[in-house]
């Protein structure tokens, strides 16, 4: 958007600034309804968002202005949204046959290919006496999976143990080692690039410590590196540029997914993404739930100035969620420059952050009440759990409420240290319950949310530049660290010294 674009939402936020939250709702008590929207088993409430009609109409006409529903054609078409390195950002064709263009259309005839070779992959290995499979990638080739098997495998004993190794401090190799049997454990290599240096460490540690290679599975976009490592090629599961890393679980990156669940539960989870993005693509605005969220996130940052944003599942097996959503947002958003290359005017990403209630009402909710900054917060709740202790859930669900409702509505006390301002913004997300399905749905509303963002903010999402210099002055400050190099800044020169 051009500089400027926001300043309507900026005379929004200044005329509501004396209308708190608990004002805006009890003069507009239908909004409690009318802010809500329902996709399949997703429901998502923004009635306490700080924002009334007449501000979300000046949402609706920024998105309008910025054409979200053709950004959002684009992308499904393969256009080279990805416009720095000059190539599309498919991961809707690794679930979805919504193109109109014969490129994006193969791409999603080859995912369903790939995944014909993943499914008789997982059926040899079931039928071997393979137990435990450690799974070594980091970033987007480990977020994703990681996240899906915890929410996903539930507490019945599975075919498969899957570990997860990413971390290339030593002590992550040797924890995730410890117990197992070498004889009854396979490993799989995930790396886009196969350049990554923690993976390859830990891949060498890895296989070393299995004996041999037979065991020893790839998922990479760089068949060639992965052969060159010493992978079979009928052991390796080919990725593609088109998909970015951290839109990449739905790929064969999501192998240790389909191991750890099974392949049936695999593919729910792809046609769980595969409804929203067909919502995403024909919702109209006003109910077009990323598109509500992308605007709601704007909002805040731009509007209100949010400078953090938090995410709170209240549903243990979505405890990683956060973490997972720390990369996919800030890793997108986290830019500084315009697609056009001018430095940007206004703000974008906030810092995303949180953990699963209720135990972060026990470490960090103070601030969120109390604190100086207002915090918004997206509380995502699970209605009907599977474990077998219905008080338990009973409790998570009305803390869940009273947290959201005490935010925003606060509390009045002659003690100031025992008053509650409130007017904390918070979204709520509601799944039925925790499935392939909604938890599918539930990850490709925030990619798409996050895409839209981008739009807004005149952004690309699908880069990330900014991770690349750390990498480089490690590799050069390795050779340092073994004293047969020198570094030139004089702090790490000293530090260098200690370390040495
Ligand atoms: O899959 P690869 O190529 O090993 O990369 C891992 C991760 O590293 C990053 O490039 C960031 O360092 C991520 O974008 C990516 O998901």
């Amino acid at each position: 958007m051009a500089g400027g674009a926001f300043d309507g939402l900026r005379a929004h936020a200044a005329r509501l600034s004396g209308t708190p939250l608990r004002k805006l709702i009890e003069t507009d008590p239908a909004r409690a309804c009318d802010f809500a929207l329902r996709v399949g088993p997703l429901y998502a409430n923004f009635a306490r968002q700080r924002y009334d009609r007449a501000a979300l109409d000046e949402l609706f006409a920024l998105a309008e202005a910025a054409d979200l529903p053709g950004a959002m054609r684009k992308l499904l078409d393969g256009a080279p949204v990805n416009a720095t390195e000059g190539r599309a950002a498919l991961h809707t064709a690794l679930r979805s046959d919504l193109s109109r263009q014969a490129a994006a259309r193969d791409a999603y005839v080859e995912a369903s290919e790939v995944r014909v070779r993943m499914r008789r992959m997982i059926e040899a290995l079931e039928a071997s006496e393979i137990t435990d499979i450690v799974s070594v990638g980091i970033g987007g080739s480990d977020l994703g999976p990681r996240l899906v098997v915890d929410a996903l495998s539930g507490a019945a004993r599975r075919r498969f143990r899957v570990h997860f190794l990413s971390n290339v401090d030593g002590s992550a190799a040797q924890r995730a080692l410890a117990g197992l049997d070498p004889k009854r454990t396979a490993a799989i290599l995930i790396s886009k690039t196969f350049g990554t240096q923690e993976t390859l460490l830990n891949g060498r540690i890895v296989r070393d410590w299995l004996g041999d290679d037979a065991r020893v599975y790839a998922v990479s976009a760089n068949v060639q590196r992965a052969g060159d490592f010493g992978i079979a090629p009928e052991r390796i599961l080919p990725m593609w540029d088109w998909v970015g890393g951290r839109y990449s679980l739905w790929s064969a990156v999501g192998f240790p997914i389909a191991l750890a669940i099974g392949m049936d539960a695999f593919e729910n989870l792809l046609a769980g993404a595969a409804e929203m993005d067909g919502h995403a693509q024909a919702a109209p605005l006003q109910q077009n739930l990323p598109a509500r969220h992308a605007l709601t996130a704007v909002w805040n940052r731009n509007a209100l100035g949010a400078a953090t944003q938090a995410v709170l599942p209240y549903d243990e097996r979505l405890k990683l969620l956060p973490n997972y959503l720390q990369q996919l947002v800030m890793e997108s958003l986290g830019k500084s420059a315009r697609l056009d290359g001018a430095a940007l005017r206004e703000q974008t990403v906030p810092v995303w952050w949180g953990g699963a209630g209720t135990d972060t009402q026990h470490s960090f909710f103070q601030a969120l009440h109390q604190g100086t900054q207002v915090v918004p917060a997206d509380f995502i709740g699970v209605v009907h759990g599977d474990d077998p202790y219905a008080e338990n859930r009973k409790a998570l669900l009305a803390n869940l409420l009273a947290q959201t409702e005490a935010l925003a509505n606060g509390s009045t006390s002659d003690d100031p240290h025992r008053a509650y301002a409130g007017n904390r913004p918070s979204t709520l997300i509601l799944l039925d319950a925790l499935t392939p399905q909604s938890l599918g749905m539930l990850i490709a509303m925030y990619e798409h949310s996050v895409y839209l963002q981008a739009v807004l903010w005149g952004i690309n999402a699908f880069d990330q530049f900014g991770v690349e210099l750390g990498k480089q002055v490690a590799s050069r400050l390795l050779p340092a660290l073994n004293g047969d190099s020198e570094a030139d800044d004089p702090v790490t020169r000293e530090l260098l010294a200690r370390l040495r």
